[in-house]
C-alpha cells in the first residue's frame, strides 16, 4: 500500500494529543510519512527531542515524526492535513496551505467553533474538508511537551457536505489504527453544534469568573449564566434547522459533569493568562453575528462579551 503523507499543523493541546497518536502509530509500523509543522521554540524542541505527550494512555511518551518543518511553505504533496491551531491563526494557515496542497489533499480541522468549515471553504474552495469537533483536556506544558488529563480524547468527524461521495476510508482507517476514539458521521453538523453549545457557554462563563467546568455546574450564578447563553445558541441552531436534542441544556450539564471538576477551558486559560490572543470571537463574536443574521436576540452573550472585554486588558 502507498504510504500517505500526513501533516499536522500546530503541536499544542490538540495537535500534540491527536497528532502524537497518529505519529507514534506510523513510527511503530512504518506505515506513513508524518510531518509536524511547528514554529519558534516548539520547532526547536520537537526537532531535537521529538514531541512529548504526558498522558496515562502512553508509557512511551515521545514520538519522532519523519519530518519536522518550521513553516507551511516546506510541506510537499500532503495527502491529509490536520489543522490544529487556534481560530485567530486559521486564515493565515489556510492562505499558506492553499499554496502547497494538491487537488487530492484532504483537510481535517481539529478545532472548536461552529463556523470552521465555512471559514476554510472560503479560502480553499475545492478540496475535501471533513467537518469535525474534538473533546480532549490537553494543553501545552512547555513548548514541545503536551499534557493530557482525564478521559481519552474523542474526535467526531463527518463527510464533506460539498464532496460527500468521495472515498475517505483510508482516513477513517488511519484514525482507527492510531487508536483514537472517534465517531464518523454522514453529517457531523449536529455534533459540531452540540460541542459548540457546551464550549461556548462554559468557555465564556469560566473565562469571566476564572473558574472551572465544575464551578459552572455547581455555582448557582455561573450555571444560570451558562444556561442563558445555551438558550441563545439553541435558538440560533433552531433557526438553521439544526435539530439539537430537545433537552440539550440538561445533556450539556450532564456531559460537563463527566470532566474532572477542576478542568479549565482553553478560553479561560488564554484570557486569564493574558495571552496576546484568544478565541473570544470564535464563541461570543460568532453567536452575536449569527444572532444578527438570523434575527435572534443574544443579550446574555452580548453582556458577557462586554464584561470580559472590559475587565481583561488583553481582550
Ligand atoms: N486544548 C484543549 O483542551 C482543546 C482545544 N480545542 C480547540 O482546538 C483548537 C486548537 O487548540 P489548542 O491545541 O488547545 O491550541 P494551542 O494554542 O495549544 O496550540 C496551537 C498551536 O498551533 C501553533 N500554530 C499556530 N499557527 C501556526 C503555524 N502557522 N505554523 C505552525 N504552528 C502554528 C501554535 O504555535 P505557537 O505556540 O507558536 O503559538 C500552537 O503551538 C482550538 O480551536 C481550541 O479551541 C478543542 C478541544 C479541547
Ligand atoms: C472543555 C474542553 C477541554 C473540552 O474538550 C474544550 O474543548 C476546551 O477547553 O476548549
Amino acid at each position: 500500500m502507498d504510504k500517505k503523507h500526513i501533516v499536522i499543523i500546530g503541536l499544542g493541546g490538540v495537535g500534540g494529543y491527536f497528532g502524537f497518536k497518529i505519529s507514534q502509530f506510523s513510527e511503530l509500523n512504518n506505515s506513513n510519512n508524518i510531518s509536524f509543522v511547528a514554529r519558534g521554540q516548539t520547532y526547536d524542541v520537537i526537532k531535537n527531542n521529538g514531541l512529548t505527550l504526558l498522558s496515562a494512555e502512553h508509557q512511551n511518551n515521545t514520538t519522532k515524526p519523519n519530518f519536522v518543518l518550521s513553516s507551511i511553505e516546506e510541506v510537499i504533496k500532503p495527502d491529509l492535513i490536520l489543522v490544529c491551531v487556534k481560530e485567530y491563526d486559521l486564515e493565515n494557515v489556510c492562505n499558506q496551505l492553499s499554496e502547497v496542497i494538491t487537488d487530492k489533499t484532504i483537510l481535517l480541522p481539529m478545532m472548536n467553533g461552529a463556523d470552521i468549515y465555512d471559514r476554510i471553504r472560503n479560502i480553499i474552495p475545492r478540496n475535501i474538508i471533513l467537518p469535525s469537533c474534538v473533546y480532549v483536556a490537553s494543553h501545552i506544558k512547555q513548548k514541545g511537551i503536551v499534557e493530557h488529563k482525564g478521559k481519552a480524547g474523542k474526535l467526531i468527524f463527518g463527510k464533506d457536505p460539498q464532496n460527500s461521495s468521495e472515498d475517505i476510508d483510508w482516513v477513517i482507517n488511519l484514525i482507527k489504527n492510531s487508536r483514537i476514539d472517534f465517531d464518523f458521521k454522514d453529517n457531523s453538523l449536529i455534533d459540531i453544534w452540540t460541542k459548540f453549545i457546551f464550549i461556548a457557554s462554559f468557555g465564556l462563563v469560566t473565562a469571566k469568573h476564572n473558574s472551572s467546568i465544575g464551578a459552572v455546574c455547581t455555582s448557582q450564578l455561573q450555571k444560570e449564566e451558562a444556561t442563558n447563553i445555551m438558550k441563545e445558541i439553541k435558538e440560533i441552531a433552531n433557526r438553521q434547522q439544526i435539530d439539537l436534542q430537545e433537552n440539550i441544556i440538561k445533556r450539556t450539564f450532564e456531559k460537563a459533569f463527566t470532566f474532572p471538576p477542576t478542568t479549565p477551558t482553553s478560553l479561560q486559560l488564554d484570557i486569564n493568562s493574558k495571552k496576546d490572543n484568544n478565541e473570544l470571537e470564535l464563541f461570543a463574536g460568532a453567536i452575536i453575528k449569527y444572532g444578527q443574521k438570523l434575527g435572534v436576540e443574544t443579550p446574555f452573550t452580548e453582556s458577557i462579551y462586554k464584561e470580559i472585554k472590559a475587565t481583561h486588558n488583553n481582550v
